[in-house]
């Protein structure tokens, strides 16, 4: 009988994603994802909505996203938790791990901390929403929320964009003086969220509000806002003229019709993915307000990057040596698979008797 043995699968961790994870190099990869999603073509990309499990007695829910990546052989899945926190809490928001797993056998290859991909993640997609929606020269970005996603989208949004302002607000002082020391260059702290969006040229909604903290009222004509909070269908950043007055576009429609308060409560239409306009297949209104929901997505390319990277360095040949220390038959082959494969390793294959 042919049994499968696979190689354990490894485990990568906060320490090694923060070194393997740059947002220079997530910037082509996520616009590539984007736009393969959005293509629709199931040999490129096949990513449900996600599916929802309540956590009733902690106010929480539990995220399953699998992608299946016919071409690219890549099969994962992250499983987050995201809460309604109370009011003053300081337990995370988010938590999150991801999986790989091997599409032709079904192993999972590695384990690998979804803390940072997520932030980085997000970040870069909401700054690609800018790449292509924000009006040119925009001199004034305003953050709205200091928690983890926005010093991950300062710092990403500074780093691919030359803002002349970055205004901050969150709901406590000492949130906002938290984000002023973490940040790494000069910020205008804000006592309400009118005065931090007032005239600002692109907006970042962060928080984890159920109820709208950014008003249309207050928005300039033709400003860009990345909505990244309220994923739930009765959550909300957002009040209801914004979302009618402006262009509103998505990571996924059908994610966005389903998951998001912001869209369905105002019954706003979702103008197009932001794949359709990487694709060329729908125009990006610079010279509008536009409103990019993101539910977060596109993980995989992350992940793809992270795994390539891990396994050019010997780290999988140690991790062969721990699990297989007491066969050595096994040892040589499960290397001798690793080297025929260029590095990708493979289930080793053996032969077990039956014992029936
Ligand atoms: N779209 C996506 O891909 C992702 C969305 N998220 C969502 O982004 C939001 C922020 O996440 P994190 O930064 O990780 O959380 P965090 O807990 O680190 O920060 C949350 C921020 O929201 C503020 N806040 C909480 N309740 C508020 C209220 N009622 N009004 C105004 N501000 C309020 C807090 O003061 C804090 O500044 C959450 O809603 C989370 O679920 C997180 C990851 C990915
Ligand atoms: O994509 C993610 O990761 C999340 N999306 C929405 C809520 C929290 C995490």
């Amino acid at each position: 009988m042919l049994d499968i043995m696979a190689a354990p699968p490894v485990v990568i961790w906060k320490q090694e994603v923060q070194r393997l994870l740059h947002c220079r190099d997530l910037v082509p990869r996520l616009e590539e994802a984007l736009g393969k999603f959005s293509r629709r073509d199931s040999a490129e990309v096949i990513q449900p909505v996600r599916s929802i499990l309540p956590l009733q007695k902690h106010h929480g829910f539990l995220g399953l996203m699998p992608t299946y990546m016919e071409n690219d052989g890549v099969l994962s899945t992250k499983l987050v938790c995201f809460y309604n926190r109370e009011a003053g809490s300081t337990l995370p928001a988010a938590t999150a791990t991801v999986m790989l797993l091997d599409p032709e056998f079904g192993n999972v290859k590695a384990v690998i901390d979804g803390e940072d991909i997520t932030k980085m993640r997000t970040a870069v997609v909401s700054a690609i929403s800018a790449k292509l929606l924000m009006c040119p020269g925009a001199d004034v970005l305003a953050i709205l929320g200091t928690g983890k996603q926005a010093i991950a989208h300062y710092n990403v949004f500074t780093e691919m964009f030359q803002f002349k302002e970055v205004r901050v607000w969150s709901r406590t002082r000492q949130g906002v003086e938290r984000f002023c020391r973490s940040a790494s260059g000069p910020v205008t702290a804000c006592v309400s969220a009118e005065e931090a969006v007032r005239g600002a040229d692109a907006i970042v909604t962060v928080t984890s509000s159920t109820e709208p903290v950014l008003f249309g009222r207050w928005v300039k004509p033709g400003a860009h806002v990345a909505a990244v909070g309220a994923c739930r269908p009765n959550w909300r950043e957002l009040d209801e003229v914004l979302m009618k007055e402006a262009v509103v576009y998505s990571d996924s429609r059908d994610g966005a019709m389903t998951e998001s308060g912001d869209v369905i409560l105002s019954g706003a239409e979702v103008f197009a993915e932001l794949g359709d306009v990487i694709n060329g297949t729908k125009p990006a209104h610079r010279e509008k307000t536009t409103v990019f929901k993101s539910l977060g997505k596109y993980l995989t390319f992350a992940q793809f990057i992270l795994y390539g990277k891990y396994f050019s360095t010997i780290q999988y040949i140690k991790s062969c040596f721990v699990y297989l220390q007491q066969d050595w038959e096994l040892k040589m082959r499960c290397l001798l698979s690793w080297f025929s494969t260029n590095g990708k390793p493979k289930p080793v294959y053996h032969e077990v008797s039956c014992q029936s």
